[in-house]
């Protein structure tokens, strides 16, 4: 399992998160209701500013009541989430889903601004929704997280709650929800292990380390739940080999040098593995639609020539038969002029006998 190392000199800790990024890195800060996000994205916000170097903050939690950090974009300026829920008849989470699809559609306006921002902000920081699943499994996550970080360098920050963990059949299911955001979004990943004034992270990153040291934790339970982390946890073996975590206090900001030394390795790796697997996934897309439009083109001009022999007959057929309808029509039209015209003719004729008549006698 990778920890970040806290580097000893800030500095340069600093010209390398930092400078080396014309664009701004953009945290994703993912985590469970109660795991404390806003805190951490609170304590972040201080120290950055603290430093000179103050974020650009997104909220992008619709139904929080109230934001304790300075925030640049507040989806709450752009969808009212009660007049979502009313408008649409929806409960809380329909609502929250809603809201996140309405403000993805101006998604790129924000984008702009961050862009704009790009000069003096070194990192935008996006706190999402309690209800994880809303953010990670919804259309307009996928869509703000994904257009992110084809823009920028974009990392995922998973904060899970230590003090509540420390039951390995909680901490089995925080990993496995961990575990299956990495494989949808394939991003870099940060676990933060918050609240470490209260209970110490050490013993999990033990259990992720030492899978016995875990099954001791579980050999007093004997529950379907617990066998099944058991087995789980060999098979996160590899999941958490890759794994960076580090241990954060978001109350006393305690593992704030660590954490930025995570977010500076965890930049390289998107630029080392994100961004060309990136490019080769778009190449493979723009390939593949390249050839499902020339499949479509021989497809249709095979339609349209077989289409135009059986086409042309069948016309050739029907104009004739038109014409000939035509023709007959003209024909009986012309004969019922000319009768008309005569029986016209024969009328003045009588009249002009009868006037002469009329005269003579
Ligand atoms: N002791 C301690 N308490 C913390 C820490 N981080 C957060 N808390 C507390 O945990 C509670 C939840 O914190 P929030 O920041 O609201 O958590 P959240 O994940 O944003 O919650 P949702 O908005 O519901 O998703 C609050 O009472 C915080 O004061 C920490 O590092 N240490």
């Amino acid at each position: 399992m990778a920890t970040a190392k806290p580097l000893e000199d800030e500095v340069v800790l600093d010209k390398n998160v930092l400078q080396r990024h014309k664009k701004p890195v953009c945290l994703i800060v993912l985590g469970m209701a109660g795991s404390g996000k806003t805190t951490f994205v609170q304590q972040l916000t201080s120290r950055l500013h603290a430093r000179k170097q103050p974020p650009y903050v997104i909220n992008l939690d619709p139904a929080c009541r109230e934001v304790p950090y300075p925030v640049n974009i507040d989806i709450r300026d752009t969808v009212n989430y009660k007049e979502v829920m009313k408008q649409y008849s929806l409960g809380p989470n329909g609502g929250i889903v809603t809201s996140l699809n309405l403000f993805a559609t101006k998604f790129d306006q924000v984008i702009k601004l961050v862009e704009k921002r790009s000069t003096n902000t070194d990192i935008a920081i996006f706190d999402t929704p309690g209800q994880i699943e809303v953010f990670t499994w919804s259309a307009s996550g996928t869509i703000i997280t994904e257009t992110l970080a084809a823009l920028f360098p974009t990392v995922v920050v998973y904060v899970i709650d230590t003090v509540r963990s420390v039951s390995p059949v909680t901490f089995m299911s925080n990993m496995l929800y961990a575990c299956s955001i990495l494989y949808k979004l394939r991003l870099p990943f940060i676990v933060v292990m918050n609240k470490i004034d209260v209970v110490r992270h050490d013993y999990a990153m033990e259990w992720m380390t030492d899978f016995d040291a875990f099954e001791l934790a579980l050999s007093s339970d004997s529950s379907y739940n617990a066998n099944l982390s058991r087995s789980l946890s060999l098979t996160l073996d590899e999941f958490y080999k890759d794994l960076t975590a580090v241990g954060f206090s978001a109350v006393t900001g305690e593992g704030f040098d660590e954490f930025l030394a995570a977010v500076d390795a965890a930049v390289v790796e998107y630029e080392t593995d994100y961004c060309p697997e990136h490019e080769r996934l778009q190449k493979l897309n723009a390939e593949a639609h390249l050839k499902e439009k020339s499949r479509q083109r021989n497809r249709f001009d095979a339609d349209f020539q077989e289409e135009k022999g059986s086409l042309g007959i069948s016309t050739r057929r029907h104009l004739s038969h038109t014409s000939e309808i035509l023709l007959r029509n003209r024909a009986e039209d012309d004969k019922i002029a000319h009768k008309s015209f005569r029986n016209f003719m024969e009328e003045q004729k009588k009249k002009q006998q009868s006037k002469s008549n009329s005269a003579s006698s």
